[in-house]
Order: C-alpha cells, then sequence, then structure tokens
C-alpha cells in the first residue's frame, strides 16, 4: 500500500482515485473547492464531473492544500494545462522531501511552446524531485470509473519510476504500458485534442465517417512529423498515446473535445460552446499552442492550420474543408520520407 495525493478533483483526477483507493492505496483527492471535498468525504459522490459513480469509501478528500502535499510521496498532478504552473508554485513552500510526479494532462502552453514535464522542470525545485512521470493512452474518465477495460502508458526518463508507476497503477481493468518516449507520449497526448476538435467539426458538418476517417489518418501524419522534429520516437505516434487515443477521442460522445467541435461545426460559437462545455476543452489552447509550434519547426500542419483559422480567424468550418480539399496534390507517402 503506497500514500499517494491526487491534485485536482475533476472527471480525471477522480477517475485516477478511484483507480489507486481500488488497488487498497491511501489516495487522498485534493479539490480546490471545500464544498467539492465535502461531497466526496460525505456522500462518496463527485457529482458535477462524475455523475451516477459511487466512490470508494477508502478515498478521502482534502480542500487543505497543505494537507494534500504532505500526505504522500507520490503526487498525481490532474489539473488542466491551464493550471499547472499555478499548482506547482503553489506547492513549492510545502515540499521537504524528494516526490515523484505523475502528471495526466493533455496540451501544450501557447507562447513558451512548453509540454507538461517541461513546465514542471521549469517550477519545481529539482532537489525535491525524484522524478517525473507521465500517464497518457485512450482513456475516457466515464468508462474507467465503470471499470471497463482502459489502456495507458506511462512513460518517464527514469525508468524503474515508470515501471513504479505501472505498478502502483495496474489492476484488472486498467492495463498500464511503459515507455521512455517522453516527448512522444505528451506531443501524442496534446496534439490528439486538436484532431478530435476537427473530426467533432465534420461530425457537425455533417460529412460522416469517410471525412473522419481523414482526419484521424492524415491527422497522425501531422503529428507524428511534429513529434519527429522535437526528438520523438515514431513508433509511439503508432502506440496508446498516438493512434489509440486518436481513436478514442475522435469516436467518443465522452469526448469533451469532440462534443466542442460537434457544436462549432452546427453553427455555435467558441464562446457559447466553452460556456456550455463546463469542463476542460483542452484542444482550444493546445490549437494555439500547436500552430504557433509548427511555424517554429517550420513543419507542415494543414489540419492544425485549418482549425486554427476556425477558431481564431473566423473561417467558417466549410470553408476551412474546402481549403484542405484542394491543397496542392501529392503522394500518399511524400510526407513520409521526411521522417
Ligand atoms: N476526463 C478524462 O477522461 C481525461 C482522460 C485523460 C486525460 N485527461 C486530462 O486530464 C486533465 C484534467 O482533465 P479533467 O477531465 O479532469 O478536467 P475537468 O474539467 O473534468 O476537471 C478539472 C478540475 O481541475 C480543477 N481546476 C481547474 N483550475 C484549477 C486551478 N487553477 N487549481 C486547482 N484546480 C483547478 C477544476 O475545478 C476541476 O476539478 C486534462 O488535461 C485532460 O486532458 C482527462
Ligand atoms: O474528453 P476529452 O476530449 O478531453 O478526452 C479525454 C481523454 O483524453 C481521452 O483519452
Amino acid at each position: 500500500m503506497e500514500k499517494v495525493t491526487v491534485l485536482g478533483a475533476g472527471s480525471w483526477g477522480t477517475a485516477l482515485a478511484m483507480v489507486l483507493s481500488n488497488n487498497n492505496n491511501d489516495c487522498l483527492l485534493w479539490s480546490h473547492r471545500e464544498d467539492q471535498a465535502q461531497e466526496i468525504n460525505d456522500h462518496h459522490t463527485n457529482k458535477k464531473y462524475l455523475p451516477n459513480t459511487s466512490l470508494p469509501i477508502n478515498l478521502k478528500a482534502t480542500s487543505h492544500f497543505e494537507q494534500a502535499i504532505q500526505h504522500a510521496s507520490i503526487i498525481v498532478i490532474a489539473v488542466p494545462t491551464k493550471a499547472i504552473r499555478e499548482v506547482c508554485h503553489d506547492m513549492k513552500p510545502f515540499l521537504m522531501e524528494k516526490k515523484l510526479f505523475v502528471h495526466v494532462s493533455k496540451g501544450i502552453e501557447p507562447d513558451s511552446l512548453k509540454r507538461i514535464s517541461e513546465m514542471l522542470e521549469e517550477e519545481l525545485p529539482a532537489n525535491f524531485v525524484d522524478a517525473i512521470v507521465v500517464l497518457s493512452g485512450p482513456s475516457h474518465a466515464e468508462e474507467v470509473v465503470l471499470q471497463h477495460p482502459t489502456t495507458v502508458t506511462v512513460a518517464s526518463e527514469k525508468m524503474e519510476a515508470a515501471v513504479k508507476m505501472q505498478d502502483l497503477f495496474m489492476n484488472n481493468y486498467f492495463r498500464v504500458y511503459t515507455n521512455d518516449d517522453v516527448v512522444g507520449v505528451e506531443i501524442g497526448a496534446a496534439l490528439k485534442n486538436v484532431i478530435a476538435l476537427a473530426a467533432g467539426i465534420v461530425d457537425g458538418l455533417g460529412y460522416g465517417d469517410n471525412a473522419k476517417a481523414a482526419l484521424i489518418t492524415r491527422g497522425l501524419a501531422e503529428i507524428t512529423r511534429l513529434g519527429i522534429s522535437l526528438g520523438a520516437d515514431a513508433s509511439t505516434f503508432s502506440g496508446l498515446t498516438g493512434m489509440g487515443d486518436l481513436i478514442v477521442t475522435c469516436t467518443s460522445v465522452h469526448s469533451r473535445n469532440w462534443r466542442a467541435g460537434n457544436m462549432l461545426g452546427k453553427g455555435a460559437t467558441l464562446q457559447t460552446v466553452l460556456d456550455e462545455m463546463g469542463m476542460v476543452v483542452e484542444g482550444v489552447r493546445t490549437t494555439k499552442a500547436a500552430y504557433q509550434l509548427a511555424k517554429k519547426q517550420q513543419v507542415d500542419m494543414p489540419i492544425t492550420e485549418a482549425l486554427h483559422s476556425v477558431l481564431f480567424e473566423g473561417t467558417h468550418p466549410k470553408e476551412a474543408v474546402d481549403i484542405l480539399m484542394h491543397r496542392t496534390k501529392k503522394h500518399e507517402l511524400d510526407d513520409y520520407k521526411s521522417f
């Protein structure tokens, strides 16, 4: 039994805290909202994020940040990308010993163009960091809490830490693989949300399965190109955190990114969509970051560019699809020659 703290009591933090509690760990879930921590402790529910779910009795919650940090030497960070720096910054005064940090967020920071593990490295004092691990893969919280079979990957530059987290999370419904390609895992995790937004848009426009298959396949090609330019291993993108997560996010009604795209495709404005979702839609901010990163790396990312023009430049989704369809004709494998 390990002591573990999960920071962030949204859908994913709560689902992972359930996995850890089911595995008989002493898991403390931190929420920045006192009423939510109280609901979890008193009623074993988290109705806003996981309606109809009974949480394990051995799962405890707190809104006391210092208590949460001091509870464990394993800290799972499950807040949206936008909140990563703030949470790490707030942690600093309470770090008294080396800890193992696992992050499960899927995004890239606009402007700095940093991946999550790079943000953690910048924000957390190195003398208190035992290791940084990323956990990612095709995994909707809604299915994990039903204990439906799910597979994910843990990646770290320190393989023994990845193996330790594999053992901590793994059980009969949650299968965990290891990988040492942190860049590939984080780039796949973040960029699949961009493609999922686009997949939702084409569904919203009523274009159907051919268009979606095209987006997933050509989306994977541009994600792979970007990843390789940043030093990732090409084969990571055909794994769980690449193709696997693209499939689940582009095809599931559980996906907030797909749902947001779907509303956009049906004519809603971005602001209306974000107001109605009430949960994080990582792909919006990551589209901005991916667009900037593609320019910086001089990598051709036409789908990302098209989505950027829809989200931030007022292009109508139908027009963006037309632009993609009228790109210069080419050999299908041209892109792969530079891999
Ligand atoms: N939901 C899933 O199925 C799933 C699966 C895999 C990965 N993820 C990733 O996990 C991350 C979190 O997603 P989620 O689904 O749990 O989001 P969510 O919207 O369901 O919950 C986010 C939680 O973070 C809290 N939060 C927001 N800003 C905060 C701040 N500044 N300080 C502290 N807490 C703050 C919110 O109150 C909420 O409890 C995202 O990067 C997402 O891509 C989600
Ligand atoms: O609901 P989404 O779109 O944030 O996707 C959730 C997970 O990342 C799927 O693996």
